[in-house]
């Protein structure tokens, strides 16, 4: 995160005034991104409690998908801000990383679940929907309390700790969905373009899921060992990084 501790009252010179436009950038970004993390700790609650509740009074989770689906569209759309903290440089971490994580989720929001209607009421999608709601409360509120300097150390833990079991988990439930939907995506020919057509160009949107499956297989375990070393430097302190506002 940009830091709001630069030295530097605003003097006269030049470099007095640089150090002064800093210290309100690292104010500005440090206020921007408390909102920013509330925000979505608040939605993905509202999401926890919507789900809690839907199953505790229905005794199902069918129709669970279709209650809670503007929530979900929502947060994890505002989500694609976390892309632009980092290209910004407002957060200290990879473009690429929050970008393929970012992007993925996306995917499986609009381009699956949401497109693909036969699919919504498949485990697998509650399975996920419970994996990213417990990480993102964790994860959202690990950011919150750090920027006010309170961190809990139980949130910490969690935010480092729970991901190990619910990184695969959650990658298990999108991979299972993306399969439920390829009988579907085959019958329908949905997002497809068959020739002849004016472009003459063709894109079979089966064959690009499958393409999209596979590639978990290198991206998924980058994004885990990252993760790994993150807990590693963060709990065990193990690494020590140079921090450059
Ligand atoms: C178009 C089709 C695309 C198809 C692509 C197919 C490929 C798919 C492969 C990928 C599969 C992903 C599946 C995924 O969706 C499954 C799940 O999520 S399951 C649930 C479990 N998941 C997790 O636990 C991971 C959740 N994700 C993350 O944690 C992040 O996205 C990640 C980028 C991975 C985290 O990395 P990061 O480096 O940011 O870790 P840190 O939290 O330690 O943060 C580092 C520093 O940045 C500061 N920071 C970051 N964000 C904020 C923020 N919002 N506000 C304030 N500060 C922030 C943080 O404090 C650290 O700063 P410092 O070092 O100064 O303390």
């Amino acid at each position: 995160m940009a830091s709001s501790e630069e030295d530097g009252a605003g003097g006269g010179s030049l470099e007095e005034k640089e150090k002064g436009r800093k210290r309100r950038l690292g104010a500005l970004a440090t206020a921007w991104l408390i909102g920013y993390n509330i925000a979505m700790t608040a939605g993905w609650l509202v999401l926890a409690i919507a789900m809690a509740r839907f199953y505790m009074q229905k005794g199902t989770y069918k129709g669970l998908y279709k209650t809670i689906q503007k929530t979900l569209k929502f947060f994890q759309t505002f989500a694609v801000l976390e892309v632009v903290h980092c290209a910004v440089g407002i957060v200290r971490t990879s473009v690429l990383v929050t970008g393929v994580q970012v992007s993925s989720r996306i995917f499986m929001v609009w381009f699956i679940t949401h497109s693909i209607k036969q699919i919504q009421n498949e485990e697998s999608v509650i399975l996920y929907l419970v994996v990213w709601t417990v990480t993102e409360i964790t994860r959202y509120s690990f950011y919150t309390f750090n920027l006010l300097n309170h961190l809990p150390y139980f949130i910490k833990w969690a935010r480092y700790n729970f991901f190990i079991i619910l990184y695969p988990v959650g990658v298990a439930g999108e991979l299972l969905t993306i399969y439920a939907a390829l009988p579907y995506v085959k019958k329908t020919g949905i997002f497809s373009l068959r020739l002849p057509n004016k472009y003459n160009v063709s894109f079979d949107y089966y064959y690009f899921l499958i393409i999209v499956m596979a590639s978990y297989i290198p991206l998924f375990p980058q994004l885990y060992f990252h993760m790994l070393w993150q807990r590693r430097k963060v709990l065990h302190g193990e690494v020590t990084v140079e921090k450059d506002d």
